[in-house]
């Protein structure tokens, strides 16, 4: 993947974890000023100030935000806190709108992420404007669509890069009014190097009781920032009231959460120096197991072959995947794992005795 702008990068003076506080929509002047004014009262004053202005709602008729109105109270926001200001757009229209009224940061929300053409519409309405944007996860957990949008902007000259982790639409699980899926945000830094995931609590668990527990584990797995919904009066907001918080509120998450810092491969201390290099060992030792595990399961392909036999055995299989997840699980490692793990090793093993199958006899035509 190519390179980017971190968010240190961007020119707005920002470092460190970032924190993106500020309400679900804009609502009136005075609800702008009265939630600048209890941020400045409690010392609150976050990275980035996010307004939604257009609300992509699932159905019609609830408040669907105020529209370029509320772009102008953005200046309420300069002149109490002086920092920067985010908002969602999610179309060409809305982004003439913001650049037009000079705002700072650009998010594309998750709706909006799962659809090419929208994504390809804002990007081209983006071309030579050197803004930063940050696009929230696809509602479903597709990793490309993710990394797709973020490459569409990139095609079009957009360097100033983020992503934000707000969840996945999963109508089964209750627990969550979006499921986390850690292992997707995790997934895109892998593919992308550099690039920072900033977590949405807010929208993860939908209700300000579990906002801290799950900001803590977003840090916990490294990710980057957070963007956390802030209202003077969330009771009465005019959308997501049950998830918003309080800047006093929002003051004491952050100030429980344990900040933890990524060691850098540079220069990672003696103690993990050495743990490291234990599972450096312990890796090569792994991959000598499975190679000759592999080359066993080769042998059983060149007997199959000779034999007529199929390459798949389900009742050893089922013996394999069995006894393996017990010992497994007395090891206190998770069943999950243990299935997963095995998984990948039959399916590995029965193509590479298909392959052998097919090179020994090609089908005759
Ligand atoms: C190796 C074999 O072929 C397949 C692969 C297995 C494995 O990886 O352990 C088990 C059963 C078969 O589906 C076998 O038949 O023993």
């Amino acid at each position: 993947m190519e390179n980017h702008l971190q968010t240190k990068d961007w020119g707005l003076g920002l470092n460190g974890h970032l924190i993106i506080a500020g309400p679900c929509s804009a609502e009136t002047p005075e609800q702008i000023e009265k939630v600048c004014l209890d941020m400045k009262k409690e010392n609150m004053i976050p990275h980035l100030f996010r307004a939604g202005i257009w609300k992509p709602r699932t159905r019609p008729g609830s408040f669907e935000g105020i529209g370029e109105e509320g772009l102008t109270w953005m200046e309420i926001v300069r002149n109490h806190l002086n920092i920067p200001i985010t908002t969602e757009v999610g179309n060409a229209a809305h982004v003439e709108l913001a650049l037009k009224h000079k705002v700072d940061v650009l998010w594309i929300g998750a709706r909006t992420t799962v659809n090419p053409f929208a994504v390809q519409e804002i990007a081209d309405a983006l071309k030579g404007v050197d803004i930063p944007v940050m696009v929230k996860n696809p509602m479903n957990p597709d990793l490309q669509l993710w990394l797709g949008a973020l490459e569409r902007l990139q095609t079009v000259g957009i360097n100033k890069l983020a992503a934000i982790h707000r969840g996945f639409s999963d109508s089964y699980d209750k627990r969550f009014r979006n499921k986390p899926n850690w292992s997707m945000p995790i997934h895109l830094k892998r593919e992308w190097k550099g690039m920072e995931v900033i977590n949405d609590p807010s929208h993860i668990v939908g209700n300000r009781a579990g906002i801290l527990e799950t900001a803590q584990r977003a840090i916990n797995f490294g990710l980057d920032g957070l963007m956390i919904e802030t209202h003077h009066d969330p009771d009465n907001a005019w959308s997501d009231a049950k998830q918003q918080v309080t800047p006093a509120a929002l003051k004491q998450i952050l100030s429980k959460i344990d900040f933890r810092e990524t060691a850098g491969s540079e220069n990672p201390g003696e103690r993990l120096n050495d743990l490291r290099t234990a599972v450096d060992h312990l890796d090569d030792q792994l991959l000598d197991l499975l190679q000759e595990r592999f080359s066993m399961i080769d042998q059983i392909g060149a007997y199959k072959r000779e034999n007529h036999l199929t390459v798949f055995q389900s009742d050893r299989w089922k013996y394999v995947m069995e006894s393996r997840t017990q010992k497994g699980v007395k090891k206190n490692l998770s069943e999950k794992f243990m299935k997963e793990l095995l998984y990948c090793i039959h399916e590995e093993s029965v193509k590479r005795q298909e392959k052998q199958l097919r090179e020994a006899d090609p089908v005759k035509r």
